[in-house]
């Protein structure tokens, strides 16, 4: 007998992906499309002119895929963290990866998702000019990293030059 697969009306499984088993990009990817697009819809008409500036700045070098770096300086309360929320909901919206990190734990509790940056990218605790992150190619850390279309670092002068060098040293062996 000779079976026609095609003829079989059998249930199609989802592709697989390579990450598919990476909880920590799983993780990432769990936020709700629809929730998200609801605040971001009353949210982005908030924002001012100057907020809107470096929203379409920062959103249209994530779209072109070009890179780019980006410091963002003003008072307290002029709308940084309003901005990084924006930010996050606009990406997460579409399926893609934002990591949110600051450099001390009560900061990172005012982002959505958000971490330390020691302990996202395993940064030494007192590095050096010659320091590394504790992050391995091809570990499930490393993978979420590179599958990430922005890294949101809030307060990031707060934290020695260093930790900026070795994640730098860092993202290029993975
Ligand atoms: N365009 C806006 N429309 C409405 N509310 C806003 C807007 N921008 C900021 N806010 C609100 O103002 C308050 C302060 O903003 P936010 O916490 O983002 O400031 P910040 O610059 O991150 O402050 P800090 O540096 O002290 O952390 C928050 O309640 C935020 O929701």
């Amino acid at each position: 007998m000779v079976l026609i697969w095609e003829n079989l009306r059998l249930p199609k499984l989802p592709k697989t992906r390579t990450q598919d088993s990476n909880v920590l990009i799983l993780d990432e990817r769990n936020y709700s499309p629809e929730l998200l697009l609801q605040t971001l819809d009353q949210d982005c008409r908030k924002m001012t002119d100057e907020q809107k500036k470096v929203y379409d700045e920062i959103l249209s070098a994530v779209d072109d895929g070009i890179g780019g770096m980006f410091f963002l300086d003003g008072f307290g309360g002029t709308g940084k963290i309003f901005l990084w929320k924006l930010l996050s909901e606009t990406i997460r919206s579409r399926g893609d990866i934002v990591l949110n990190v600051a450099s001390s734990g009560i900061a990172s509790l005012l982002l959505q998702g958000g971490r330390t940056a020691h302990s996202r990218f395993g940064i030494p605790l007192n590095p050096d000019e010659f320091s590394s992150c504790t992050i391995s190619h091809g570990s499930d850390q490393a993978n979420l990293v590179k599958e990430s279309s922005l890294i949101i670092w809030d307060e990031a002068p707060m934290m020695s030059k260093f930790c900026f060098e070795a994640l730098d040293r860092s993202l290029f062996s993975l």
